[in-house]
C-alpha cells in the first residue's frame, strides 16, 4: 500500500520516517506534498503527481489543506486519512466530503489523532442518542494563541507561568471551537462525529500553566451508561500545540488499512 502525505511538519516528518524505517508492515511511503517551505524526502510538486504515487493519502496539513484537495483526493478513488477533522464542522464542507463525486471515489477515514476511545463512543451512540457529551482540552498557553485574538488576551497567554491559575479561553459547542482554534480542537470535531450528532458536544479549552502534558477530558452519558475517560499526551517537541499521539495514531489507522489484514482490534 503506497501512502501519500500531505505536509511534512510534526505529524507528516514523523508517519514518514516510520513509514521508511517499516514500523507498518506491508505500507511504504510514495509521496509527499507540502506548500514548498522545506524539501522533504519523496517530494512532489502538485496534488496529481502525489495521486500518481499513492493508493491512499494522509492528511496532516490542516483544515485548509483539507478543503483544497480533499475533494479531489476522493474523486480520483483514493481513500483519505484525515486529521484535521475540524473542517468537516463546516455544514457545506461536510456534504460535499461525505457525498464525493467521481465514479468511484475514495472513502473518507477520520484519525482518531490526539484522542482515543471513539470505539466507546461509537458504540454508546448506536445503543440511543448520547446527552452531555463534554470535551475539556488543557494545554500549554502559548499554543492556544490564535491570530484573531486581541494583543492583550493573546499576550496574557503568553504570559502564564507555573503556579498561576488555569484560564479558559473558549466554552462552547464543537462546530464553533473547531472554527476558532484549528490547530487544538480537531480533536472535539472527531468527538462530535464519534457521538453522530455533531452539534450537540459542549467543548472547553482551557490553557494550563502547570502541565507539560495536553488534557483531553471525555465525558458522556448514553442510554447503557456514564463514561468519563481521559487522555494526557506528551506534547509534540516540533510542535507543541501537536499531541506526540497524533503520527503514531496515523501509522495505527494505517495498519488497518493494509490488505490482508487477517484481525484488528477496530
Ligand atoms: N486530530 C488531531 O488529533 C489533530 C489534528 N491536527 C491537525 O494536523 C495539522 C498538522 O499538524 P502538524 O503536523 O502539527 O502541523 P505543522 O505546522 O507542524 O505542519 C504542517 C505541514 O502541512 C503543510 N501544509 C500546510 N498547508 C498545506 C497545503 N495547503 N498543501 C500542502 N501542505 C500543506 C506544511 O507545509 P510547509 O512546510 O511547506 O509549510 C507543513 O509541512 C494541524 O494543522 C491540525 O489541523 C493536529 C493535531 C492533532
Ligand atoms: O494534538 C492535540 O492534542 C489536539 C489538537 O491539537 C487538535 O485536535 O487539533
Amino acid at each position: 500500500m503506497r501512502v501519500g502525505l500531505l505536509g511534512h511538519g510534526a505529524i507528516g516528518s514523523n508517519v514518514a520516517e516510520a513509514l521508511r524505517r517499516g514500523v507498518v508492515p506491508g505500507a511504504v511511503l510514495g509521496g509527499v506534498l507540502t506548500r514548498g517551505r522545506t524539501a522533504p524526502p519523496a517530494a512532489v510538486r502538485d496534488l496529481p503527481e502525489l495521486l500518481a504515487s499513492a493508493d491512499v493519502v494522509v492528511e496532516a496539513a490542516g483544515q485548509r489543506a483539507l478543503r483544497e484537495h480533499g475533494p479531489a483526493v476522493l474523486a480520483a478513488g483514493r481513500d483519505l486519512l484525515a486529521v484535521s477533522a475540524g473542517a468537516l464542522a463546516d455544514e457545506a464542507f461536510f456534504r460535499e466530503l461525505t457525498r464525493p463525486a467521481g465514479a468511484r471515489p475514495g472513502r473518507l477515514l477520520i484519525c482518531p489523532g490526539a484522542l482515543g476511545g471513539l470505539d466507546v463512543v461509537r458504540a454508546a451512540a448506536l445503543a440511543g442518542p448520547l446527552a452531555s457529551v463534554r470535551l475539556t482540552s488543557s494545554k500549554a498557553p502559548a499554543s492556544l494563541v490564535q491570530p484573531w485574538m486581541d494583543e492583550p488576551t493573546a499576550e496574557r497567554l503568553r504570559s502564564l507561568r507555573p503556579g498561576d491559575d488555569p484560564v479558559t479561553v473558549f466554552d462552547g459547542d464543537a462546530r464553533e471551537a473547531a472554527a476558532r482554534f484549528p490547530r487544538n480542537a480537531n480533536v472535539a470535531a472527531t468527538l462530535a462525529l464519534a457521538a453522530g450528532d455533531r452539534a450537540a458536544v459542549r467543548v472547553r479549552l482551557v490553557a494550563a500553566p502547570d502541565t507539560r502534558l495536553t488534557r483531553h477530558v471525555v465525558e458522556f452519558t448514553g442510554p447503557l451508561g456514564e463514561y468519563r475517560f481521559e487522555l494526557a499526551n506528551l506534547p509534540d517537541p516540533g510542535n507543541p500545540a501537536t499531541s506526540g499521539l497524533v503520527a503514531p495514531a496515523v501509522l495505527r489507522s494505517l495498519a488497518d488499512l493494509v490488505p490482508g489484514v487477517a484481525w484488528r482490534v477496530a
